[in-house]
Formats: structure tokens, C-alpha cells, sequence
């Protein structure tokens, strides 16, 4: 069993990683800490798991990190991004971050998250964690960004066009995502009251050099808030090459998805959508397509739990990618082996 810690514990991601780690075969949850002088600490775990969430004052975690073999970061961008090399220090841990502070190249960070980069030597040998395209990475590297929600959501979607060498143009991105995605703390435009379907972010929001640097092709991504509290569902569209055929798209999709352990596939959008109701509180993503052949235009949709696949359930799957556990994710926190 690999001892395991979790940073962030209180939170909405934090909170989903105590319960996959506690059923995951292979880990063992040693540590839950929120943030220094916290007023979570003491909290008890997710109804089930015994044990509290503990003050995450730096010398009680780098004493904790110093036995662990697994470190998981639910914290903000800014705090992942100091805590790491600390951690490092302490530490030949894996590390799991699930904030946006090891996603990019380290000159974006500025424009995009306000900081310059406290760390980039260890940002440079970060690892996307995108499980199923990058595994190879993941399994080599000892420190792994988990993607962020709407970059999952998009990045699965896009990724077969993108490969098989079928993009054509620029592909328009609209998502939708519950409130969770914004995270626990009290935030003006996330009240009750205040949400109402809109956009957010247009033109400017961080996921869109995201998406681009891990698809390899530029986009327009434009996120919305919706009056729900999870999930996310992503509407694509492509332009493809000429004489692009349905049946070569669903056969992409096919061989792309047709065995991962946490991609279903629904098939053509005619038939069938992706729905928010069939993937929130799952590590599920569901994926759709299709092709109008006479214009060349394709529209994907996917549908994923921002707080699992878009985060959590992620995480734990490039722990598993990493160190060659063959486990599927099972609805409801569990894991079997594949
Ligand atoms: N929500 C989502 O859908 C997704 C979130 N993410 C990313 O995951 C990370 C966590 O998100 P989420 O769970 O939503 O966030 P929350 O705001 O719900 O929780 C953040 C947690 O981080 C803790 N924290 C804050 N600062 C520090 C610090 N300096 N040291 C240690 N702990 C600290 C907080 O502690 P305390 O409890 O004491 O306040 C809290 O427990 C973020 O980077 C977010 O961008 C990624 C994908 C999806
Ligand atoms: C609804 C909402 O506010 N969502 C968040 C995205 C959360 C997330 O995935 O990601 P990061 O880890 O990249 O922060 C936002 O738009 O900032």
C-alpha cells in the first residue's frame, strides 16, 4: 500500500480524492490537510472514512510528505505552484497536482495566472496527465498536472480529430459547467442567487492556452456557468477534411475509446447526446459526433463530472497509469481490475 496525503482536503476535489483514495485497492490515506490556521482543521473526513482533516501548517505537511509515496495537491494555482518544490524537497513522492500550476510553459503564467512561475525547473518536467494520451509521460514522470475540467472535456473529444490528421480549421468550443467548478469558497458571481445560464471568460479565459498547447491547434473556447452544481458538457464544432465519411469518424472513435476504462461512447448526436445527468457523480466521460459529409462540419459532444473525471478521479487515474495498476473506476468510488 502506498502511503498517501492529500493537500486541500476540505475542499470540493479534496473531498472526492479522500473517498477514491480510501476504496482504491492500492493507497492507503495517511494525511488530509487544509490550509495553514484553517478553520476546517479538526472537520471530520467524507461521512464514512475515519479520521480529521489536520492544519496544513508547512512543517506538519513537509513531515507527512517526507512519508509518503503519494502526494495529492487540491490546492489554488499559486499555492500548488510554491508548495511543489517544498514538497520536492522532503519528499521523492509522486505528485499529483490538480491546480493549474504546472500546465503550461512557464511563460504563460503571467498573462494567464497572474504570477510569474516560482518554479521553473520542475515545471519543465512536469507531465500532462491526460490518461489515455500521454501515459507513457505519466508513467516516466514524478510530477503530473492533472488537465483541468473543461480542458478533459474538451481535450477527449478533440483529440481522435486531431490525431488522425482530420482537422480542417478552427474548432469552436462551447462548454457549460456546473457551480463546483469554481470551488468551496465564497465567490460574488457563484451565489444562489446570482447564477444564471451565461458566459464567462470571453475571449480570455485560461483553458483556452491550455487546450491549445495540449491539442497542438488553436481554438475559441467559450465557458459558461449554468444553475447546477457539477458536471460539464462541452458542444464542438470542427471543421474536417474534405471527404471525411461518417463511418471513418465513428470507426476513430471506436478505436480511440472502444476499450478505455473511464470514455463511453454514445455515438452519433442524432441518435443519441451526452448528458450531464448520466456522468455527474461518476469518473465517467461520455462522447458523441456528427458528420454533416456534404459541409465538412463535425459536432462532438462531451459530457463529464467537473469534480471527478475533470479533477479527482483524473488524478487518481494517472496514479494508476504511473505505477501499472490495471484498475477501472467504478461508479460510486470504487475500483476494479481491469
Ligand atoms: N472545482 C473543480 O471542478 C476543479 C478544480 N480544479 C483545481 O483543483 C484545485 C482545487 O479546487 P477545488 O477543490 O474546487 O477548490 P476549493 O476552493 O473547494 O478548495 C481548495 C482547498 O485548498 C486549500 N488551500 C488553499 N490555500 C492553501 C495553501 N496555501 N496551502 C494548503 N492548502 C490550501 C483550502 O483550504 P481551507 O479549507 O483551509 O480553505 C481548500 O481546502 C484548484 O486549483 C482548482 O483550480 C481542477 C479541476 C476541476
Ligand atoms: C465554473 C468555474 O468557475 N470553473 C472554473 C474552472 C475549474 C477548473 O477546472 O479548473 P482549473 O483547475 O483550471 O482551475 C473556471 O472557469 O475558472
Amino acid at each position: 500500500m502506498l502511503n498517501t496525503l492529500i493537500i486541500g482536503g476540505a475542499g470540493y476535489t479534496g473531498q472526492e480524492l479522500c473517498k477514491l483514495v480510501t476504496t482504491h485497492p492500492q493507497l492507503k490515506l495517511t494525511h488530509v490537510f487544509a490550509s495553514a490556521g484553517s478553520k476546517n482543521a479538526g472537520e471530520p473526513l467524507p461521512l464514512g472514512i475515519t479520521g480529521q482533516i489536520q492544519d496544513g501548517h508547512p512543517d506538519a505537511i513537509m513531515a507527512a510528505a517526507h512519508d509518503a509515496q503519494v502526494i495529492l495537491l487540491a490546492t489554488p494555482h499559486e499555492a500548488s505552484a510554491a508548495l511543489v518544490p517544498q514538497l520536492r524537497e522532503h519528499s521523492d513522492a509522486l505528485i499529483v497536482d490538480l491546480s493549474g500550476g504546472f500546465r503550461l510553459e512557464a511563460g504563460a503564467y503571467p498573462q494567464w495566472y497572474g504570477f510569474e512561475h516560482p518554479a521553473k525547473e520542475l515545471l519543465a518536467k512536469a507531465v500532462y496527465g491526460l490518461v489515455g494520451w500521454n501515459d507513457k509521460a505519466i508513467k516516466g514522470s514524478k510530477l503530473i498536472a492533472a488537465p483541468g475540467c473543461y480542458p478533459t472535456a474538451t481535450l477527449l473529444a478533440l483529440k481522435p480529430v486531431m490525431e488522425a490528421g482530420l482537422l480542417a480549421g478552427l474548432p469552436i468550443v462551447n462548454a457549460v459547467s456546473g457551480v463546483s467548478g469554481a470551488g468551496k469558497s465564497n465567490k460574488p458571481h457563484t451565489q444562489f442567487c446570482e447564477v444564471s445560464l451565461a458566459p464567462y471568460g470571453v475571449l480570455g479565459h485560461r483553458h483556452q492556452p491550455e487546450i491549445a498547447q495540449h491539442l497542438g491547434h488553436d481554438l475559441v473556447f467559450t465557458p459558461h456557468l449554468g444553475a447546477f452544481d457539477r458536471g460539464i458538457l462541452a458542444t464542438i464544432t470542427v471543421p474536417v477534411k474534405a471527404g471525411t465519411t461518417q463511418a471513418q469518424v465513428d470507426a476513430l472513435y471506436q478505436q480511440c475509446y472502444g476499450q478505455h476504462p473511464s470514455v463511453h461512447l454514445s455515438g452519433d448526436l442524432r441518435r443519441q447526446a451526452p448528458a450531464i445527468k448520466n456522468v455527474a457523480n461518476t469518473p465517467y466521460a461520455q462522447i458523441g459526433w456528427a458528420l454533416d459529409e456534404a459541409r465538412n462540419l463535425l459536432v462532438l459532444a462531451s459530457a463529464i463530472d467537473n469534480l471527478l473525471k475533470g479533477a479527482a478521479s483524473q488524478a487518481i487515474e494517472c496514479i494508476n497509469t504511473h505505477f501499472d495498476f490495471k484498475l477501472r473506476p467504478l461508479p460510486g468510488y470504487g475500483w476494479e481490475a481491469l
